[in-house]
């Protein structure tokens, strides 16, 4: 691994074990053992369901910072042919969350071993990508009594380089819902049609209908996302569906669009149910607030940046990503920023193989930062 530090093994054991939003169990215990190792003079660890709070105490704190690491993977099969594959079949480490977790360890052991005037919170925080563990978090106990003055967090990015960050004051990432949507009628044999309501036909119908809600419904110079990612239905090739089932999300830059889509998906479900004499039901499943970075902090964080020579600023546009960061953001200022990691590979792809030079790059220039915005 030549040059590379610890964190860059640490990042590969646990790209070996992911896990889906709160069953981070072997996540946790790989993070306590590590955290625990620290010295720990400085530091109060609290666990919350299968997260885990870090307070760093400060040498003559006047505020506390807090920084967000979400730890879970996606239930996607890992197709890199990795020496440090995943171990877990059927879940994979596919959009950075083992990034983001040995960045916030090494960001942590820097901060234990050249302490700075603040205090710190790091926060192991479980199920980003979903049932959402931001929001939860939040709103606990231990997070009410630690509540930061400001935050940050940040996303790896696979189309910027290594050595380059993104970000924007102001919106970045949009309003996210999950959609699933049931839909029941009446099975039979794949030879008599007439006595069914084929729900495997009246599905496809309803998605394409699906697709008119962004290219009809929403203002052009508006932006919004409807995406079906997954169908299923009927049980064989000459019986006729009784039931199916649609999973997607549905994204949008304005709150008040995501409402729009909403009551959109309604209207066409209904008229899927009059159409083809069945029943559906709609789960909207977690939804995430937008993310939303708080214009002088950000500003101040870009212009830090900027001044170290080691690391170049991109001003980005914002993306339909979601993150439920964004709850922290709403209640705390703060910003969000996308770490270049290179890989030909986006985010959520089974061979997503970021370059893990990325790591050490992001320790040292959040530790510098922190030296400069946590001893002021
Ligand atoms: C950064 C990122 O990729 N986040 C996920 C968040 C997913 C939220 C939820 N499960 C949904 O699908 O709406 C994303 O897909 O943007």
């Amino acid at each position: 691994m030549g040059n590379r530090s610890q964190f860059v093994a640490i990042r590969r054991e646990l790209h070996e074990i992911p896990e889906l939003g709160f069953q981070e169990f072997k996540t946790q215990a790989y993070l306590l053992n590590t955290i625990q190792a620290l010295p720990q003079e400085r530091l109060e660890i609290k666990t919350w369901k299968t997260g885990i709070f870090v307070r760093v105490k400060g040498t003559a704190p006047t505020k506390l910072i807090g920084y967000r690491a979400d730890i879970d993977g996606l239930p996607i099969v890992e197709e890199t042919d990795l020496s440090y594959v995943s171990k877990h079949p059927t879940q994979m480490h596919a959009c950075g969350h083992d990034f983001h977790m040995s960045i916030a360890l090494g960001v942590l052991t820097s901060v234990v071993n050249t302490p700075i005037k603040d205090d710190m919170l790091f926060i192991f925080q479980p199920a980003e990508e979903g049932p959402g563990g931001a929001e939860p978090m939040l709103k606990s106990d231990i997070m009410k009594a630690w509540m930061p003055d400001m935050i940050f967090a940040l996303h790896i990015a696979p189309e910027y380089p290594v050595r380059t960050i993104a970000i924007k004051p102001g919106l970045l990432f949009a309003n996210t819902s999950e959609l699933f949507i049931d839909l029941k009628g009446k099975g039979g044999h794949a030879a008599y049609p007439h006595e069914t309501n084929d729900m495997v036909v009246a599905a496809c119908a309803l998605v394409a209908q699906l697709q008119t809600i962004v290219s009809r419904n929403i203002n052009p110079l508006d932006s919004a996302v409807v995406t079906i990612g997954k169908i299923t239905g009927g049980t064989v090739q000459n019986v006729i569906a009784e039931t199916a089932r649609l999973e997607g999300t549905m994204r949008t830059l304005s709150s008040e669009s995501m409402v729009k889509v909403k009551e959109r998906v309604k209207s066409l479900v209904k008229g899927i149910e009059v159409g083809y004499s069945c029943e559906c039901s709609i789960d909207f499943g977690s939804g995430y607030y937008q993310v939303y970075n708080e214009e002088q902090i950000t500003k101040e964080f870009m212009d830090f940046v900027q001044n170290q020579t080691e690391v170049q600023v991109h001003l980005c546009t914002e993306a339909m990503t979601g993150e439920d960061f964004g709850y922290m953001l709403k209640d705390i200022p703060g910003f969000m920023f996308w770490l270049g990691v290179d890989s030909p590979y986006g985010l959520h792809h089974s061979k997503l193989n970021p370059n893990e030079d990325a790591i050490d790059v992001a320790i040292s220039m959040i530790a510098n930062y922190l030296q400069f915005k946590g001893n002021k």
